[in-house]
């Protein structure tokens, strides 16, 4: 059976309040939809953890700072709810966007610092963004926990920062990054790139898990990804808009002692492709 799917917010309201007077925990998966296994694991995650599961499908105009990305966003919504079912998912939450955002709606949350470089430097606005409607979707399903994945590792390091600060009821819960057997990232725009383009695409985690072993062992950094940038651009992707070293947690620069990540963005086939892996400073 698929899950069934609630659009206004009256109705999820019910339900909630329904768990809640009975004293059930409640996991939310916030995604844009075009569900993969990446998803999935979140998912099931959620459902070891919380006696209820919502999962979220809302595709956020306020985040997307590309009209055409925007437009071109895959959009699966009954594969999506069928997907879901076999899961035993409680409710995918589908707002209506004029719920989400009236007209009259007036509100940004904006969180500074971990936002600045990165994914925030080449898309201007999309975190703050992420921060609004993840804040909503917060308060609209009243989740005791929130599942999000490594792979969009500075949106999660964001979500921390966010619940943390506004002292949010809610426990985000961090789920590693579901790989495809020659190591790509799962990822719903991972859809738009040829079949030419998916089997190039490889290059881009070998090439960021080569850079970061060599980091480990000693190599100078900057050395490093100088050659795993023109490694990417041989391989036939790019432009690469960033491959950087940073603290894990803040994403300033990175500091011995504390863990790093090494992150990516990087287009091929006009498709832009993100990626991170763990990095222990020597
Ligand atoms: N491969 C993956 N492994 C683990 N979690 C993932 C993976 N891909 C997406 N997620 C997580 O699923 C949630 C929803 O993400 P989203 O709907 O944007 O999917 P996506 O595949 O990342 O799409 P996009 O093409 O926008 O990157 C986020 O918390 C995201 O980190
Ligand atoms: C968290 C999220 C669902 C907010 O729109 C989105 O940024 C995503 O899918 O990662
Ligand atoms: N998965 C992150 C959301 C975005 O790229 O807009």
């Amino acid at each position: 059976m698929n899950t069934p799917i609630v659009r206004p917010l009256a109705e999820l309201r019910d339900k909630v309040r329904d768990w809640k007077c009975r004293g059930e925990t409640i996991g939310v998966v916030p995604t844009m939809g075009a569900l993969h296994e990446g998803h999935l694991s979140l998912v099931r995650a959620a459902k070891a953890a919380c006696d209820r599961v919502i999962v979220t499908l809302f595709v956020n105009p306020r985040q997307f700072n590309n009209a055409e990305d925007f437009a071109k966003y895959p959009r699966t919504e009954h594969a999506d709810a069928a997907l879901l079912g076999p899961l035993g998912v409680d409710l995918l939450f589908v707002p209506d966007g004029n719920e989400v955002y009236p007209p009259e709606h007036a509100t940004v949350i904006s969180v500074s610092g971990v936002t600045g470089p990165l994914e925030g430097a080449h898309r201007p606005g999309h975190f703050d963004g992420v921060a609004t409607v993840v804040t909503l979707l917060f308060n609209m399903t009243q989740a005791d926990r929130a599942f999000f994945g490594e792979k969009d590792w500075q949106q999660l390091q964001l979500v921390r920062r966010l619940a943390l600060d506004l002292k949010l009821p809610i426990e985000i819960v961090p789920c590693p990054c579901v790989r495809a057997p020659d190591g790509l990232a799962l990822s719903s725009r991972n859809q738009r790139l040829t079949p030419e383009g998916r089997s190039r695409a490889a290059a881009l985690p070998r090439t960021l898990f080569d850079a970061a072993r060599r980091i480990e062992a000693g190599e100078p950094a900057a050395g490093t990804l100088t050659a795993a940038r023109a490694e990417l651009e041989a391989a036939g992707i790019g432009p690469v808009e960033y491959l950087e070293l940073r603290d894990g947690e803040t994403l300033q620069a990175p500091q011995r002692g504390r863990p790093a990540r090494l992150l990516v963005a990087a287009w091929l086939d006009g498709v832009r492709l993100i990626d991170n892996v763990a990095v222990v400073l020597p």
